[in-house]
């Protein structure tokens, strides 16, 4: 169980200062402008959990992850990961902890990847029998094979994603953590990475903090998602509240076969957005008003053909919650 309470970070970066010799008056200079990158962030995460921290750029989504595994020490709050504190408890924390920055590997650039492999298990100290059978599975599970005897600097970023997400598994932590694992893959390589943390969290019954700015992963992943905007939580519950919240409409195109007739009145229970020919948009609001409720008005128009509805992509609506 992860434990977040009034976690907050003040970065303080040195005052630039202006005129001759302004880098070395900046050097010695006292003067510091603050940063307020999380401000009174709460949450818990129970075991098992699959949750989306998102957030737009800048909102303090990595600061709060560093923060979580202890590579940074909040200002002020405390995060407790299965009842310990990975800032005071770090040798005990980190056991439990897998992390994947995808902007940077934790394996070694020069060296073939299963030497990397080797590095961690023994940090880990993860026993040899253990760990030859741990890699066997994630070999087949992130199809690994050929990719272990090539220095990590000759893998595309596809492959360097898989065996860094490898790597975060190797020591078989209850919890994951992971900074954007799918920035910059094509959509196979986000297909293999998402069907790996599918796998995790429901075979393997992992706990998984994913922040990413990809909404596909979110939707397809996530049972619950946390906005966080400007250092604080915007939100935090499941996709659909979400969605309900923003309240955008579901469009419905309803196709005639012959003419159809809209009578004029105002006192419709939806927006007729369009009519082109035979064909209605109509934008009703589905918290309000069931599809049945529409096509039944919709139906005495005219003849109807076919109906197509388009829910909001989910783009849109995160789109609103972070304005
Ligand atoms: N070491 C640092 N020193 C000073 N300011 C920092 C430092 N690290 C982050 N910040 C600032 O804190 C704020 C939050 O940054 P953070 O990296 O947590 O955002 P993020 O949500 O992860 O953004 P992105 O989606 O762009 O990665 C930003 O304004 C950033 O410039």
């Amino acid at each position: 169980m992860i434990t977040v309470r009034n976690l907050r970070k003040t970065f303080q970066t040195p005052l630039v200062q202006e005129g001759r010799f302004s880098g070395l008056r900046t050097l010695f200079s006292r003067a510091y402008k603050e940063k307020e990158a999380v401000r009174d962030v709460s949450f818990e995460i129970e075991s098992g959990e699959f949750v989306g921290y998102i957030g737009p750029n800048g909102a303090g989504k990595s600061t709060t992850i560093k923060m979580l595994t202890g590579i940074l020490h909040p200002t002020s709050g405390e995060v407790l990961i299965n009842g310990y504190s990975p800032q005071k408890h770090r040798k005990r924390v980190v056991g439990q902890l897998g992390v994947v920055f995808g902007q940077r590997s934790q394996l070694w650039w020069d060296l073939p990847v299963k030497d990397s492999y080797e590095i961690l298990t023994a940090m880990y100290r993860v026993e040899e029998s253990t760990s030859r059978r741990r890699l066997g599975e994630l070999t087949e599970l992130l199809e690994l094979g050929e990719l272990l005897d090539t220095p990590v600097r000759k893998l595309s970023l596809g492959q360097r994603m898989r065996a860094d997400l490898a790597a975060s598994m190797l020591h078989d932590p209850d919890i994951l953590f992971l900074d954007e694992p799918t920035i910059g893959l094509d959509v196979v390589a986000k297909r293999n990475i998402r069907g790996f943390l599918q796998t995790l969290n429901r075979d393997f019954g992992k706990t998984i903090l994913l922040t990413t700015h990809d909404m596909d992963d979110i939707e397809q992943l996530c049972q619950r998602v946390i906005v966080i905007n400007h250092g604080q939580i915007g939100y935090d519950g499941t996709i659909d509240e979400l969605r309900n919240r923003i309240g955008l409409p579901t469009m419905m195109k309803v196709t005639y076969r012959g003419a159809v007739k809209v009578p004029l009145t105002w006192e419709l229970p939806f927006r007729v957005v369009e009519q082109e020919a035979n064909v209605l948009t109509i934008a009703c609001n589905r918290q309000e008003l069931k599809a049945m409720d529409v096509l039944r008005i919709v139906s005495s128009w005219g003849e109807m053909d076919d109906v197509h509805m388009e829910e909001p992509e989910f783009e849109e609506v995160i789109h609103g919650v972070y304005n």
